[in-house]
């Protein structure tokens, strides 16, 4: 449906001489006079979407002198209806800043939103009859005779001249308005105007504002260069103090989970040493067995056996077993008893068992210690800011005394981006290394074996985070760990991962969030955004608003996307039998540049260029949940009936990084209704199987509803749309995600340092 405004600046009550005026609306952006000329007010604009601003500039010569904006939305309720209106102007923040006016002037603009399918191009005859009676009345123009207008209005019969509503705002005493002939009856005396406002003395307070301003840049660049010496600035010392004092605790920090993880290497060196020694010895035991009870395989036990204990193990099998002599002399009987065998193995698995509790205990501190760091990240980082503005305003080039921007080169010849924006000397790094030099990796293994290489990788993972979280046996065989001994590694580090998995979260007031729910109802007040699930501890949330999107418009959606699409059926290589597809159809769009593959439990879906209809249904869900950014990348799924369903998962792929970070995942729902399941994690590293239970939260998910997934709920939560055979029509579902870490496999033009740190709150994602 064609949208179009038309706009006249009738007066502004500063009413300086000269006064011109820049309007933009959308792309659109012109120039006039105020008052504006009736031929510029006849021209109409093209309104590009119902969220568009006009912006009206006042411009005194090419000095700016505040400017008024006009949402669209806000005409919404006057639809082909000319509307007369005062607009308070913002002054202009330089003039502002000079504590010059006293308050901003004001604009008064007449305006009609025109729609319908048959809106032409012709101003309507009640706008044109108000510009002419106001303009008249403010400046000489030429008569609307001359001008090109047309005579039938939109739709003349519903809206006769008589019944025109003009809505009026009484300007305020202080201000005053100048206008004169028809329009001094409607607003304040003209005498109050002139007395505050006459043109003389705005022009004489406007020549004083721009002489104090250019007195205040004199000053300033004398600032500047008495700044070159910071000692000048004790504030900027001292922030600079207390961001070194923060860089060196973050440094205390690192060293520790270094020890820490230190500590469990040994430990695990320890634990495979006496776990080779019991298999050694298991197998001797087996064939004590069998040469016991008269096998045929009569391989010797002992003098084999006791060569390969390790000198640890003799010493606690001794306490076990009996010695060799005795042995001897009762080869036969002894050879038919295991007991000592089992001794000695129950103390081992006793042993192991205890290793692994220290390894949880362990990894609850060192999690304990990764959430301080990112404590202390978070305020260094906000310390930076503040310095980085502090410097900006005084221009001052101090030398970086921090860890930040110092290197040309970080330590894994990045160049200094890499590590400049925050030094975040944690989760990308560490991660980024390890994808980013396998080959190095592989060179650490160089013939010496694991216990060398995983040395390395430790110090490679530094804070722990992508050992909590990224690392798995894919990229433990990428780097030509063999298969059994990557499992190995693994298992210890799931031991590791469950003492991490149970700490909480770092609190909301150290690391703050905000949620869709809270930016949403600030963004469109009313329009219903609550959160369905709220836990603190695990910083994991979900925003629900019903009806965001109106129903027609959603099953316009539906319709269009249904047919337009080019769906997409799957089949997941682990667990779809050959030929059989997943149960629901797919596609997945990017913009912006954006060339990532997602890639989840064995199935790799291509990227598809967001269509400009999808791209609008973006805009709008977006608009409607007051994020601050557009994600880069939407899963829409085709339910096609109730038998279709998603399984038990989190949407925790790499590419999104929300395994570790907090992000935000934006949903809209069209057709039929479904149910959205919710529940914990069972613990990482546990096998699939364990995915069985129930739904802990569930809501139906209809026609037109946004719901989001944010926070943490990625690492700690699991959801599913389950199948519902009763439900016989089709449903659509868009996830709009925030791609952080691009896929440098795939060859994304957009993959590198610049975009490898995820949003830690939904507001600045
Ligand atoms: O259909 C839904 O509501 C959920 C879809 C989903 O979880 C996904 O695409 O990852
Ligand atoms: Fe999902």
């Amino acid at each position: 449906m064609a949208e179009q405004l038309f706009l006249a600046i009738v007066s502004c009550d500063a009413r300086p001489m000269e006064l011109h005026c820049a309007v933009a609306l959308g792309s659109d952006y012109r120039r006039s006079r105020v008052p504006m000329p009736l031929a510029d007010c006849l021209q109409p604009w093209q309104v590009p979407h119902v969220f568009s601003v006009c912006t009206v500039a006042i411009l005194f010569g090419e000095t700016g002198l505040g400017k008024c904006s006009v949402p669209i939305m806000s005409l919404g309720k006057h639809k082909n209806t000319t509307v007369d209106e005062w607009y308070q102007v913002d002054p202009d923040p330089d003039l502002a800043a000079l504590g010059g006016l006293p308050s901003g002037p004001r604009l008064r603009l007449v305006l009609h939103l025109q729609t319908g399918e048959e809106a032409t191009t012709a101003a309507p005859k009640s706008f044109v009859q108000r510009c002419t009676q106001l303009l008249e009345a403010a400046s000489p123009l030429p008569s609307p005779r001359d001008l090109p207008v047309e005579t039938s209005d939109v739709q003349p019969e519903e809206e006769p001249e008589e019944e025109v509503e003009l809505e009026l705002v009484q300007s305020s005493p202080a201000l005053g308005t100048e206008v004169g002939g028809a329009e001094a009856a409607e607003g304040p005396t003209p005498e109050a105007a002139e007395e505050t406002w006459g043109a003389k003395a705005y022009d004489e307070a406007l020549t004083q504002l721009l002489a104090q301003k250019e007195a205040l840049e004199r000053e300033h660049t004398e600032l500047n260069s008495f700044a070159l010496d910071s000692s000048g600035y004790p504030v900027l010392a001292e922030m600079r103090a207390e961001q070194r004092a923060i860089s060196s605790s973050v440094d205390e920090l690192h060293s520790e989970v270094l020890e820490f993880t230190a500590e469990l290497k040994q430990a695990q060196a320890l634990s495979s040493t006496r776990l080779a020694t019991r298999r050694r010895l298991q197998v001797s035991g087996e064939e004590v067995h069998i040469v016991g009870y008269g096998s045929k395989r009569s391989r010797s036990f002992h003098p084999k056996c006791e060569m390969s204990c390790s000198t640890n193990f003799k010493e606690e099998a001794t306490e076990h077993r009996p010695s060799q002599e005795e042995t001897r002399e009762t080869r036969e009987t002894v050879m038919c008893r295991d007991e000592p065998m089992s001794h000695a193995s129950e103390a081992l698995r006793q042993q192991r068992a205890q290793l692994r509790r220290e390894a949880v205990e362990l990894g609850k501190k060192l999690q304990a210690c990764v959430s301080q760091a990112d404590a202390l990240v978070s305020e260094n980082l906000r310390l930076r800011t503040e310095s980085a503005e502090l410097e900006e305003a005084f221009s001052i080039s101090v030398p970086q005394t921090g860890f930040c921007g110092t290197y040309d080169l970080c330590e894994f010849g990045r160049d200094e981006d890499f590590c400049s924006s925050s030094c975040y000397i944690g989760a990308s790094k560490g991660i980024e290394a390890l994808d980013w030099d396998t080959s190095e990796a592989a060179c650490w293994l160089g013939g010496e074996g694991l216990d060398r290489w995983k040395r390395q990788l430790v110090s490679v993972l530094r804070d722990g985070h992508a050992l909590l979280t990224t690392l798995n046996e894919g990229v433990l065989r990428r780097v030509g760990v063999p298969k059994r001994k990557a499992k190995e590694v693994m298992q210890d580090v799931e031991d590791l991962r469950r003492g991490a998995w149970s700490q909480p979260e770092p609190p909301l007031k150290e690391v703050p969030l905000v949620t869709v729910a809270e930016m949403g109802e600030r963004a469109r007040p009313g329009l219903g955004w609550h959160l369905v699930l709220k836990d603190d501890s695990l910083r994991s949330y979900a925003s629900l608003c019903r009806n965001a999107v109106p129903q027609d418009m959603a099953w316009s959606w539906f319709e269009q996307l249904r047919t337009q699409l080019p769906w997409q059926d799957l089949s997941d290589s682990r667990y779809q039998e050959e030929g059989k597809y997943m149960p629901r159809r797919t596609i997945f769009t990017v913009f912006n540049g954006c060339n990532c593959t997602y890639k989840y439990s064995g199935v790799a879906v291509k990227p598809t260029i967001e269509p400009p209809f999808v791209a609008r249904i973006r805009e709008y869900c977006v608009a409607a949940s007051g994020l601050a950014t557009q994600p880069n990348c939407c899963n829409i799924n085709l339910y096609r009936d109730g038998r279709d369903s998603v399984g038990w998962h989190t949407d925790d792929e790499e590419l999104f990084e929300g395994g570790y970070n907090d992000i935000c995942i934006l949903s809209l729902s069209l057709g039929a209704t479904r149910t959205f399941e919710v529940k914990h994690q069972p613990g990482f590293g546990v096998a699939r199987g364990s995915h069985k239970g129930p739904a802990e939260t569930s809501f139906a998910v209809r026609n037109g509803d946004l719901c989001t997934m944010e926070g943490k709920f990625q690492r700690h939560y699991l959801h599913a749309v389950p199948k519902e055979p009763q439900v016989r029509q089709a449903r659509i579902n868009l996830t709009w995600r925030w791609i952080t870490k691009h896929n440098q496999v795939d060859g994304c033009p957009l993959c590198g340092p610049g975009n490898s740190r995820a949003p830690l709150t939904p507001s600045i994602c």
